[in-house]
């Protein structure tokens, strides 16, 4: 009697606010996820399932839930954490409410058991959903980035490294790979931590060159590989269907391979003899020619390029440049960098509007 008593005036109220205040957390946390989703991303599919995370909490939000609620009496209502009054970009906005929804969740599914007994499962597998849609989601952003790459950028050793792909992120670039034959495997870790975390404060991706490991331990959004590095299905298996894969080639051959064992994009070239690759000749413009009429992924051609040349390579079909000197030794990198990108959008519109042939047409 005391027991019901008890649970009547204490615990089923406190029950059933801890209820109503997290499914409100969590429909609110897929409601800002969602319009990013749909506006940011165009993705339908991914805003769908958003919707109906929402509608299945939607379900369990009852009155009963709802009349239980106690606004001005919530202390909850008023503590606010420093880190929530400020937020650096759409990645930390993201961030913070995948996690503010798995935490809600979380305590649904555990607080949930006592009240139907049903919703423990039920909320548990939302919160894989969630984490599903989590990873969806970063992927579904990364491939539209590299999509939308058309300049890219491989660095060189340099004591001004970081200040030049900054200044070249300042510029509006939106790849750049991290290359470093040199340094031991602690500074090339550091590096790269602090040059995928660069790129990401700028909405660029971070590519790491040969190394899987260390594209994992960097946090990389994927990493470039030559034609002597681990094999590509190797690659998949250790970094997941969400990481870029790119690999070099100098000839058809290894354009169809790469492009076979499920390559994300890849480097052709090199263009021109070029002293940053001083060991691989030269496939020439045939080679961009043939990429431009053949392949059907992303692809770079690389080697050699500089403003100078730079008509050469896309008056055969060139529509992406990767390049390594013609930023890292540049006076003003920035500059450099507008200058590419936007001679690199004069070329697509010409095209889109057959003022200059199409290559894939051809
Ligand atoms: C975009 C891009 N294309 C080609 C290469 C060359 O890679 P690889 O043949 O493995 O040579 P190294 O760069 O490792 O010397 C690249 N890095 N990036
Ligand atoms: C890494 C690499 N792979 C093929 S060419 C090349 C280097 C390109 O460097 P640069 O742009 O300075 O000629
Ligand atoms: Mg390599």
């Amino acid at each position: 009697m005391a027991d019901q008593q008890s649970w009547d005036k204490r615990v089923q109220p406190a029950l059933y606010r801890i209820l109503d205040a997290n499914l409100d957390r969590a429909r609110e946390g897929l409601r800002i996820i969602e319009e990013w989703c749909r506006f940011g991303l165009d993705s339908a599919e991914l805003a769908e399932e958003c919707k109906q995370l929402r509608q299945e909490l939607a379900h369990w939000h009852t009155m009963k839930l709802r009349l239980s609620r106690d606004t001005p009496g919530d202390l909850g209502t008023e503590l606010t954490h420093p880190q929530e009054e400020k937020r650096e970009g759409i990645d930390s906005v993201l961030q913070a409410n995948f996690c503010r929804v798995e935490e809600a969740l979380r305590v649904l599914e555990e607080y949930g058991k006592i009240y139907h007994p049903d919703m423990g499962v039920s909320f548990k597998q939302m919160r894989y959903r969630v984490y599903t849609l989590e990873s969806r989601l970063l992927a579904y952003q990364r491939y539209q980035l590299l999509d939308d790459a058309y300049l890219y950028l491989v660095t060189s050793p340099s004591d001004k490294m970081f200040s030049i792909v900054e200044a070249a992120l300042q510029g509006g670039l939106k790849l750049v790979q991290y290359r470093d034959k040199q340094n031991d495997d602690e500074i090339r870790l550091q590096n790269a931590e602090k040059l995928c975390e660069l790129c990401h404060r700028y909405n660029a991706l971070f590519i790491m060159n040969d190394r899987v490991d260390l594209a994992i331990a960097s946090n990389a959004d994927g990493v470039h590989l030559g034609q002597k590095d681990i094999p590509i299905s190797l690659a998949r298996q250790l970094l997941g269907p969400q990481r870029i894969i790119g690999r070099s080639t100098t000839n058809p051959q290894e354009m169809e391979k790469a492009i076979a064992q499920g390559a994300d994009y890849i480097g052709v070239g090199p263009v021109y003899a070029t002293p940053t690759k001083a060991d691989k000749p030269a496939a020439g413009l045939d080679y961009v020619r043939h990429a431009a009429q053949n392949c059907t992924i992303p692809w770079f051609a690389i080697g050699g390029i500089d403003m100078n040349n730079f008509d050469d390579v896309m008056s055969v079909g060139g529509e992406r440049i990767a390049v390594v000197r013609a930023i890292m030794e540049a006076e003003q990198p920035t500059l450099v960098t507008q200058y590419f990108l936007s001679q690199l959008t004069r070329v697509q519109t010409l095209r889109a509007y057959n003022i200059l042939p199409n290559p894939s047409s051809n």
